[in-house]
């Protein structure tokens, strides 16, 4: 693959060796557009008469002063012009020092994917067998492209739909792959259970909330309310009335549903829910909020309830939450029924009273915790998998049964590779890749790569780097001028409260474009984002705004990983490895692709110090699955070296002199700018502080002294030592964060510090797992002591607070 990169080869050195290469720095760009096209034509004649040039700069000069440090830093142009930079720069090989890697076992001819298994039947099932109504079924097929259920559609409708008295006493739990059509395994039966009601002469919204659908993201939660809203855009007829009467009534015109997810006004929310909102998604935090204080918020009648991603649920630590939820529920509906029985309420005559609420619990991973979930929120559960149609569950059992033993696998469509990547190579290894995945997706507009990240902080880094590299100050402004006028749909217009703090400053755009990338937008996702530049992210990632991107890449945390449903994602890239969640959150993580029998591949990048995790890896999604089914569950390795060449091309080792380039231009950008070196040396920091809260039995293979921590700092384009990066972001221990303070810290220092605080405060209130987070980290300052000064005992974290002291104030207010 070569699409014309620009290499940023610099002025040849003609006086020293071939395997020298200068880096010309300051001036106008032009000029250095000029000198290094001289640089290629004269590496080119180079390579012509020497047998190998390397790429890489090893020049001895005198060492450049620290940028971070001088304060004429402000990388003024007027600096620049004035005080050009030495016309060399020390850079450390890319292709040195490195591990030595043991070639992977050849894998051999790339097998044919294998069936997909969670893709709509072909058999003779249909929906209308399944016993849904004949009405949705042609919705289904009409307006939503949906002929054929999928196997859990199978095994859950007769279950869920039935009114057999047994069946209705029981509460249900729904566990499959993901992709494999979950949402609508429990929207179509409370659908179809609540259309009846239509008939009823005094139903209209004001009836009160019926069904409530819990999920553990805002952008989940914005999901499922998206595919509830296209059913319940359906024009329902009754049976009698003429397809084509353009005057028929909607029978789900009272239908109308709810988004609960906080980050907008409670105002606003108070107002609906007054009106009535009889199907409602929601976050727990909030949805608990409104029970507790809204008093219009009528849920007496609630017939469903339905806890999607309850592991996920669980893992944030919702438990209590959902507890509060259940005896809200439970204590509205009595009170309600005495008012009946009294005759005092304003409760409508001729309801249902004797039928009970139904739990529905949905995952596609089973952890112990959520066992314990279903015993104290399910009666009698039934559980329902993809493949056996119907089994009893054993809630209350203690010892493993086979539905508590952990249990998942990804699709079997699935392409799972890894890439064991030297530390130094991470970041233009990461380049090599997404330009291969480009490449081989053109000619597909909308195709989508989603890559994980550690932290909010890497995340942003990542986001600003790719976006804003290969430019110099000039172009970085213009940039973002004209970023400013392309991204009308950034968050400008916030009317939540979170909105209100933030109407002051520039707001980011949504996506960035990357030179490097061609026809590409790059999107972020992570919790410190405003909700609407979240949500703002999810539809344009999505292509549901505007027109069709021809390629995206969505830079995100593990926020991304459970239950979103991208149209078009091709690839899922673990730049890093799950650091909560093990193999589950890897599962979830990959599930991202392959969805609905959809082919995809799955990357994951290992460093050279997790090799073992491959293995550890496959051993958990394999469980207790036959022989031949374990053959399916593998990762193939792919070596640097392959993803490199195909991402840069070239001749022979020339791909190096490539990646060189790419990296230098990467460092060069962290230190065009105070800020763009703030940025990667906190990334820098907040990885280190991710990467130490590996949990406990994965240690092995996760620990910070694996790392050789100086090729750390490459993957962040740092040419510090990691001693500098953690002095140069120092301020993070609580007694130096005082100290600056008593020596009169500036007044805008403390204003970002602040903020910072506030941020994490928001984090807290609005993303239910930063207290066991926050845990965490702190139980991971007792191990994180490092000597030599490698790791600072900080609570600096990936919520961006400040530094220790903000934490300990955070943790002590909690
Ligand atoms: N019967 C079907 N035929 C074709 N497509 C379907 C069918 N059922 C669902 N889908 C589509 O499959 C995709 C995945 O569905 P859904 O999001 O419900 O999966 P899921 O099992 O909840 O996944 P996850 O575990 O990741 O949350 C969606 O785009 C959905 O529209």
């Amino acid at each position: 693959m070569d699409d014309g990169l620009v290499l940023n080869l610099a002025s040849l050195d003609s006086a020293s060796s071939p395997k020298v290469i200068t880096v010309s720095k300051g001036g106008r760009w032009t000029d250095r557009l000029k000198a290094k096209r001289g640089v290629k034509r004269k590496v080119h004649n180079e390579n012509a008469k020497t047998p190998k040039t390397t790429a890489v700069v090893e020049e001895h000069q005198p060492k450049r002063p620290r940028v971070e440090k001088s304060s004429g830093q402000s990388s003024t142009k007027e600096h620049q012009h004035t005080h050009p930079r030495p016309p060399t720069q020390i850079i450390s090989s890319l292709f040195s020092y490195n591990p030595k890697i043991e070639a992977p076992v050849d894998p051999g001819p790339s097998k044919a994917p294998s069936a997909p298994s969670n893709a709509p039947l072909t058999d003779a099932s249909s929906f209308s067998g399944l016993g849904l109504n004949p009405l949705i079924h042609a919705h289904l097929a009409s307006k939503m492209d949906i002929q054929k259920p999928t196997s859990i559609q199978r095994a859950a409708l007769p279950v869920i739909l039935s009114t057999s008295p047994d069946k209705l006493a029981r509460d249900i739990f729904i566990q499959s792959q993901t992709g494999s059509g979950k949402t609508l395994s429990f929207l179509l039966p409370i659908i179809q259970d609540l259309l009846p009601l239509s008939s009823l002469s005094y139903i209209d919204r004001s009836i009160g909330t019926l069904a409530i659908i819990i999920a553990p993201t805002r952008e989940l939660a914005k999901q499922i309310s998206d595919v509830l809203e296209s059913l319940l855009k359906l024009r329902l007829r009754a049976m009698d009335e003429a397809a084509d009467d353009a005057n028929t009534s909607r029978l789900t015109r009272w239908l109308v549903s709810g988004l609960l997810i906080g980050g907008g006004t409670r105002t606003h929310e108070k107002a609906r829910l007054r009106k009535g909102l009889p199907i409602l998604v929601a976050t727990p935090g909030r949805l608990l909020d409104h029970l507790q204080n809204t008093s219009t918020f009528n849920v007496s009648k609630c017939r469903w309830l339905v806890l999607d991603e309850a592991d996920r649920l669980m893992e944030l630590g919702f438990e209590e939450t959902i507890t509060g939820i259940l005896k809200c529920l439970d204590g509205h509906r009595k009170l309600a029924l005495q008012a009946v029985k009294e005759g005092i309420g304003r409760e409508v005559g001729g309801w249902d009273w004797e039928r009970r609420r139904r739990t529905i619990l949905c995952s596609a991973t089973i952890r112990e915790d959520v066992q314990k979930l279903a015993n104290s929120s399910l009666t009698q559960p039934i559980m329902i998998k993809a493949i056996e149609a119907e089994l009893p569950f054993d809630s209350t059992s203690s010892t493993k049964t086979p539905h508590a033993v952990e249990n998942f696998s990804p699709p079997t469509q699935l392409s799972q590779k890894y890439v064991i990547t030297p530390l130094k190579l991470r970041l233009v290894v990461l380049v090599a890749l997404l330009r291969t995945i480009i490449t081989q997706c053109r000619g597909r507009p909308g195709s989508k790569a989603v890559v994980f990240v550690s932290c909010t902080d890497a995340v942003d880094f990542l986001w600003k780097m790719l976006g804003r590299s290969l430019m110099d100050d000039n172009d970085e402004e213009s940039a973002e001028k004209k970023e400013d006028s392309d991204n009308d749909d950034s968050n400008n217009d916030d009317d939540s409260e979170e909105g209100n703090s933030m109407r002051n400053s520039k707001p980011d755009p949504i996506s960035l474009k990357c030179s490097l990338l061609p026809d590409t937008s790059i999107f972020r996702l992570h919790g410190s984002l405003p909700t609407r530049t979240r949500l703002a992210t999810l539809r344009g990632f999505s292509g549901s705004f505007k027109n069709i991107l021809p390629f995206s890449v969505l830079l995100c945390t593990s926020v991304a990983s459970r239950g979103l449903d991208l149209p078009l994602v091709q690839s899922v890239i673990q730049y890093d490895l799950p650091t909560e969640g093990g193999a589950t959150e890897y599962v979830h993580r990959v599930g991202r692709t392959a969805r609905a029998g959809k082919g995809g591949e799955a990357w994951s990048f290992v460093s050279p110090s997790e090799v073992s995790w491959v293995q550890w890896v496959e051993g958990k999604m394999r469980g207790d699955s036959s022989e031949n089914e374990k053959k399916n569950i593998s990762l193939t390795p792919v070596s640097p070296e392959t993803v490199l060449k195909s991402g840069f091309g070239g001749k022979g080792s020339e791909y190096e002199e490539r990646a060189t380039q790419v990296q230098l231009s990467f460092e060069r950008w962290v230190l065009q700018r105070k800020e763009n070196a703030g940025l990667a040396r906190k990334a820098f920091m907040s990885h280190m502080r991710a990467y130490a809260t590996h949990p406990s039995d994965e240690k092995h293979i996760f620990h910070i002294r694996h790392l050789h921590l100086g090729h750390l700092a490459k993957a962040f384009a740092l040419r510090e030592t990691p001693k500098a990066a953690t002095s140069a972001s120092g301020n993070v221990s609580q007694k130096s964060g005082k100290k600056k303070m008593d020596g009169g810290v500036s007044k805008k220092r403390e204003k970002d510090r602040v903020a910072n605080i506030k941020d994490a405060k928001w984090e807290f209130n609005h993303n239910g797992d930063a207290e066991r987070r926050m845990r965490d980290i702190v139980r991971a300052q007792g191990r994180q002591s490092k000597k030599a000064g490698v790791m600072l005992s900080s609570g600096t974290s990936e919520f961006q607070i400040a530094g220790g002291y903000a934490l300990e104030k955070m943790v002590g207010s909690i």
